[in-house]
């Protein structure tokens, strides 16, 4: 096993921001870490990449303990390097900031070149090796930081949205290197994303967080809450904040499911005087066969799953601001 985590936990300001009872990760594969803003993503990143320590738990790396003492990592840190969402590139050539790394290490002048110019290749930018790093893009900023980390021969490279702040162009371009890095070099990979199309494209698994936890996108939209009556209708109160209509005979603790089928995405104007109606953030959209499954952060993750022609109608994309209505004929208690 490349990665296994037990009872991980990052608290910042008494708060678990990360919470995993038990994650394993293989050698080889292509990871696309999944989750909405504040789920995790960054700080699990920089866990595996030895960057932070837990607060509590233990990594299994190579199926050996981690000790997140600061002079054992050097080793560790070696093997695995992490492309920084917004990379910082010094204020010099694009060859010397490959350079730098390749110096520390001690490697003669004449291999550093042929290191360098092969880490250009491999993400086609040899053209700018004595570009001045001002002078580029976010997307080819992006690109010379990958070779940057490739240089350094990596087992594992991990990758913060590498796609969020570079264009249509360089998102394709990116995805390619990546590919080309599993494939070529055998290098094993993860990435976060919010984009579970781009994602599923990439990945040979996908990793979703939700508040720290690990979520199962196979059993979707199963909440434990407590009943409570408002008005004539009986409620499933989720979270504290998230009210879900239910038919329940006693006003207890209740497991429900939300049939993602049941639950309709309405115009915000016809929404207005629901009491029901959540309103959501969505952060993954994909495709299945003649449906689209679009899942929104109402206070919980939830997974509505639409008819192709109904997602058309409603052109909705990642980041946008929905009303959702789940009915009570679509939730059932387990
Ligand atoms: N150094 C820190 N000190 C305090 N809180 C932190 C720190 N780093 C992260 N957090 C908190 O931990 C939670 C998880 O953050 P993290 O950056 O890992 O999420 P994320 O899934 O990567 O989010 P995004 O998609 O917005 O990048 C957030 O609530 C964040 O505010």
């Amino acid at each position: 096993m490349l990665y296994s985590v037990r009872n991980l936990k990052k608290i910042y300001n008494g708060r678990a921001v990360l919470d995993l009872e038990r994650l394993s990760l293989e050698k080889g594969k292509v990871y696309g870490l999944l989750g909405p803003n504040g789920s995790g993503k960054t700080t699990l990143l920089h866990i595996l990449s030895f960057l932070t320590s837990p607060s509590a738990g233990t990594v299994f790396y190579e199926d050996k303990p981690v000790s997140f003492a600061e002079n054992l990592l050097q080793p560790l840190r070696r093997e695995v390097v992490l492309v920084d969402q917004h990379p910082i590139l010094f204020s010099t050539s694009v060859y010397k900031n490959i350079e730098f790394g390749l110096k520390i290490r001690k490697i003669p002048k004449q291999e550093r070149k042929k290191i360098i110019e092969a880490s250009l290749d491999m993400v086609g930018m040899r053209e700018f090796m004595s570009a001045d790093n001002h002078h580029l893009s976010g997307g080819e900023t992006q690109r010379v930081a990958i070779a940057r980390a490739l240089a350094c021969s990596p087992k594992v490279m991990l990758f913060d949205e590498p796609t969020s702040s570079v264009d249509v162009s360089s998102q394709i371009a990116i995805e390619n290197i990546i590919r080309n890095l599993h494939t070529e070099k055998g290098i094993s990979i993860i990435f976060s994303t919010h984009d579970l199309l781009w994602a599923s494209k990439l990945a040979d698994e996908k990793i979703f967080l939700f508040e720290g936890h690990l979520s199962s996108s196979v059993y979707e939209n199963i909440f434990n809450g407590k009943v409570l009556v408002k008005g004539e209708q009986k409620y499933c109160l989720v979270n504290e904040n998230v009210l879900i209509p239910v038919k329940a005979d006693a006003e207890d603790w209740v497991k429900i499911a939300v049939n993602p089928k049941s639950v309709k995405i309405v115009a915000s104007k016809k929404a207005d005087d629901h009491a029901e109606i959540l309103k959501g953030r969505i952060f993954q959209l994909t495709e299945e066969r003649e449906k689209v499954r679009v899942v929104a952060d109402v206070g919980i993750p939830l997974s509505v799953l639409l008819k192709k022609k109904e997602y058309i109608d409603l052109r909705v994309c990642i980041g946008d601001t929905v009303m959702i209505k789940c009915f009570e004929h679509g939730v059932s208690i387990i």
